[in-house]
């Protein structure tokens, strides 16, 4: 039997804002979801393992990456190069399986050229004093390192139109609820279902 393509979930917004942490909330919720693992040049933090957080690579083995066109897209980020590797997305997507990308506004765009059926969600705070004091609260950041991060919050705030849905994380099981329901609300589109029932009428008549 044919089976659609997955749905490609693209989860951005700024640094701190909870990503991480609403997508690893997600996980028990939505099983069949596939987490991409991004490609950095970062440094580890504590108890970050290479291949589940991220691929740690070096400057160089990011730039072989970018010349041999692994990348779906990627994008520098406060001093750090992040990417996430294509075949991984493109091979899950056609096995009809919904993926989920965590990735900064930059890289998001880029998404938007290639994929533009993607759904596009940016997660945004309830307020910029919250965003600043979760950046903070996290201790990971420099003081310096935070200052970028708010600027970059405020560019990233300006692009919320482009995508599909804002979803605020005031609490982090309201959001994942919200994710939940659009997801749930995509695969019921008409244009979806309309093609599914199509491709069944094919297969019987
Ligand atoms: N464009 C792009 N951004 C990514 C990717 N992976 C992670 N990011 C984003 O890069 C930014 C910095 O990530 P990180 O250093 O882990 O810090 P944190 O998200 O602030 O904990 C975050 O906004 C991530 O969502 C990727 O593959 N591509
Ligand atoms: N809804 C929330 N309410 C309060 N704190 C949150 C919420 N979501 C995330 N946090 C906290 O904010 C900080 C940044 O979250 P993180 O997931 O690392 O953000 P991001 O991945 O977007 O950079 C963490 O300390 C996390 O525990």
């Amino acid at each position: 039997m044919k089976h659609d393509r997955g749905l490609l979930i693209v989860l951005s917004g700024p640094s701190g804002v909870g990503k991480g942490t609403v997508c690893a909330a997600l996980r028990p919720h939505m099983k069949d979801l596939v987490y991409s693992v991004s490609a950095t040049t970062r440094t580890p933090r504590t108890g970050e393992v290479d291949g589940v957080n991220y691929f740690f690579k070096t400057k160089e083995q990011f730039k072989h990456m970018i010349e041999n066109d692994q990348l779906l897209e990627w994008a520098e980020y406060v001093g750090n190069f992040y990417g996430t590797p294509r075949g991984f997305v493109e091979d899950t997507l056609a096995s009809g399986r919904d993926v989920i990308l965590e990735i900064e506004v930059q890289g998001a765009l880029q998404v938007k050229e290639k994929f533009p059926e993607g759904i596009f969600v940016f997660l945004a705070p309830p307020d910029l004093k919250e965003l600043r004091s979760r950046i903070t609260g996290r201790g990971t950041e420099t003081e310096e390192s935070i200052h970028n991060r708010m600027t970059m919050a405020k560019a990233e705030i300006e692009l919320m139109d482009r995508y599909n849905y804002v979803v605020v994380n005031d609490e982090v099981d309201k959001a994942c609820e919200r994710i939940e329901a659009i997801v749930v609300a995509e695969h019921c589109k008409k244009e979806r279902q309309i093609a599914k029932y199509r491709n069944w009428i094919e297969e019987v008549f």
